[in-house]
Order: C-alpha cells, then sequence, then structure tokens
C-alpha cells in the first residue's frame, strides 16, 4: 500500500508490502520519520478513517478490509497503543481503576465480570498501587503502564503498539517487555514500534525495517539484527552483534548469531554464572 496524508507532497508510506503472521510479535524499527507510526495507523485504520488522505493498495487484518470496515468491527479487533499516553486516557474518569473499567463499560460488560478483569489487569500490568490515583496527575512512565494495561483488558486479538517504553526506565522497560512477550505468548498478534533494539532483538519473532516511507528489511531477528549494512538505514546494531564483530576481527571464533549478551556467553563457552 502507499499513503499520502492530505496536504502533504509525497507520500509517508511507499509500496509497502508486508505480512505479519497470527501469534508473531512483528517488531518496526527505523529512524525518525520513518513511517512506522503511520504504518502503525494504517493497520488500526486510523488511516485513512481519522486522517483521510490518500491510500492505495490494501490492509487487511484478520479477514477485514481495514479501510472500508466499521469502525466499531474494527476496534473489537484490534487494540491500539499511541505513541503518547496522554492522548489515550479517556478524560473522564478519576481513577486508575475506572479508567480500565471505562472501554469494558461500554461494551455492556456486566460489573461483576468488569470488577474481575479490572483486578486481573491491575496485576499483570503491575499496576496495583495506582488503582485510586486520577490518571492525568501519573508520570508519563505510569500512565504508559495505564496505557498498556486498558488495552490489555479489553483482550482484543491483534495489538498494535507504538514505542511503549520511550518513558521508562530500564527495569519498568523490561518489565513492559515481559508483559508484551506474555501476551503473545497467550496467542495474541502484537506489532511493535521500538527504538530499544536490545529488547527487540530478545523478544521479537519478526523485525520490520523502515526507512524513508519503505519496508526495506524484514526477517527474523537473526537475519536482520546481524546485518552492518542495516546501519547505513539509520538501524542500530544489538550490543552483541557488535561484540561479536569485533570478537572476530580479532580472530576469535565466535558461532552462530548471538543477539544478547547472554547468548554470545553461550557462543563463546562461557560458564554458567559468566553467562548470566
Ligand atoms: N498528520 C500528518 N500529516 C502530514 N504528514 C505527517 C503526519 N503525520 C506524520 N507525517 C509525516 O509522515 C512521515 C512519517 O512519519 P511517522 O510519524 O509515521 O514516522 P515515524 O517513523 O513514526 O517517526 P518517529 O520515530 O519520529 O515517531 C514524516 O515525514 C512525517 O512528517
Amino acid at each position: 500500500m502507499t499513503y499520502t496524508y492530505p496536504g502533504a507532497d509525497e507520500p509517508s508510506l511507499r509500496d509497502v508490502s508486508l505480512a505479519v503472521g497470527t501469534g508473531e510479535l512483528c517488531a518496526i524499527v527505523g529512524p525518525n520519520g520513518a513511517g512506522k507510526t503511520t504504518l502503525c495507523n494504517a493497520i488500526r485504520g486510523f488511516v485513512p478513517h481519522f486522517y483521510k488522505g490518500e491510500l492505495t493498495g490494501s490492509v487487511t487484518v484478520a479477514g477485514q478490509d481495514v479501510p472500508t470496515a466499521d469502525e466499531d468491527e474494527l476496534a473489537r479487533t484490534i487494540g491500539f497503543v499511541f505513541q503518547n499516553p496522554f492522548t489515550q486516557m479517556s478524560g473522564i474518569t478519576e481513577t486508575v481503576y475506572d479508567e480500565l473499567a471505562f472501554g469494558l463499560g461500554n461494551l455492556g460488560v456486566p460489573a461483576p465480570e468488569i470488577r474481575d478483569r479490572v483486578e486481573q489487569t491491575l496485576e499483570r500490568a503491575r499496576i496495583t498501587e495506582l488503582r485510586d490515583r486520577p490518571p492525568f496527575q501519573l508520570s508519563g512512565g505510569q500512565q504508559q503502564r495505564v496505557a498498556l494495561a486498558s488495552m490489555l483488558i479489553m483482550d482484543q486479538p491483534v495489538l498494535v503498539i507504538d514505542e511503549p517504553t520511550s518513558q521508562l526506565d530500564p527495569a519498568s522497560t523490561d518489565e513492559v517487555f515481559e508483559l508484551i512477550a506474555a501476551m503473545r505468548e497467550a496467542g495474541r498478534t502484537v506489532v511493535l514500534v521500538e527504538h530499544k533494539i536490545e529488547q527487540v532483538a530478545e523478544h521479537a519473532t519478526t523485525v520490520v525495517l523502515m526507512d524513508a516511507g519503505r519496508v526495506v528489511r524484514t526477517g527474523s531477528p537473526a537475519e536482520v539484527l546481524t546485518d552492518p549494512a542495516i546501519t547505513d538505514r539509520g538501524a542500530r546494531l544489538p550490543q552483541a552483534v557488535v561484540l561479536a564483530q569485533g570478537l572476530r576481527e580479532r580472530g576469535v571464533d565466535v558461532p552462530g548469531r548471538p543477539l544478547t549478551v547472554a547468548a554470545l556467553a553461550d557462543a563463546l563457552g562461557a560458564p554458567g554464572e559468566v553467562a548470566r
């Protein structure tokens, strides 16, 4: 598909051709302005339902033709977390608890079920301590977690998540990735924009590299993230890949294509304690 925003001179997505299988965790990486958010918008249907503009080609999610699909139907199929969690909040609830209950209430889910699902989700997203706080008085990182939880609770099979960890510290980033990995293991399909390449290397099943509106590489993390040429496209290589490269240049035999420092240590036959 190709897509041009209203009034723009050039398309923001050009001849994008991409298939994401059920149950995959597909990470979209690439430099600023590459079109990652626009691609998320096209999958979720905000392009062209909300942004209008000109779209040619097709976008299909779970059998639905996104550009012509009913918006309520799309919302039931695809969960979405925006890049800025502030825009995700309903703006009318007074506590995190009510914010999580809000979407289910709109769907007419019975009150006892809402209570159960809110409790479970607070726990799974590790935000139980925020339950009585007003959503707009939370820090950016806390809002990001609430936004993620508000999506989780809706139980859609397809999740589109745009930079969920941009405002999080390393420990919270790891927690969010564990949560996303758990969603995928539970059978959901996840499309994720993420700049943090170490986490992408560890958790993604597919990596899509975008540059200037085009998909320039697609493959497994081992195929895409070990190729030094991706740095010419504004992507970074994982630490372990750079280390392995440096070791090979110094004559050390590094077998395989380790993507994490632990995998690199394993590949080098380091004892267990060192690998950890
Ligand atoms: N609403 C809009 N109207 C017109 N042009 C837009 C709009 N939103 C984005 N663009 C343009 O589309 C291109 C792709 O932007 P997009 O936000 O999709 O990139 P991105 O890869 O997500 O960038 P970042 O990593 O900075 O979030 C950019 O040239 C941007 O200026």
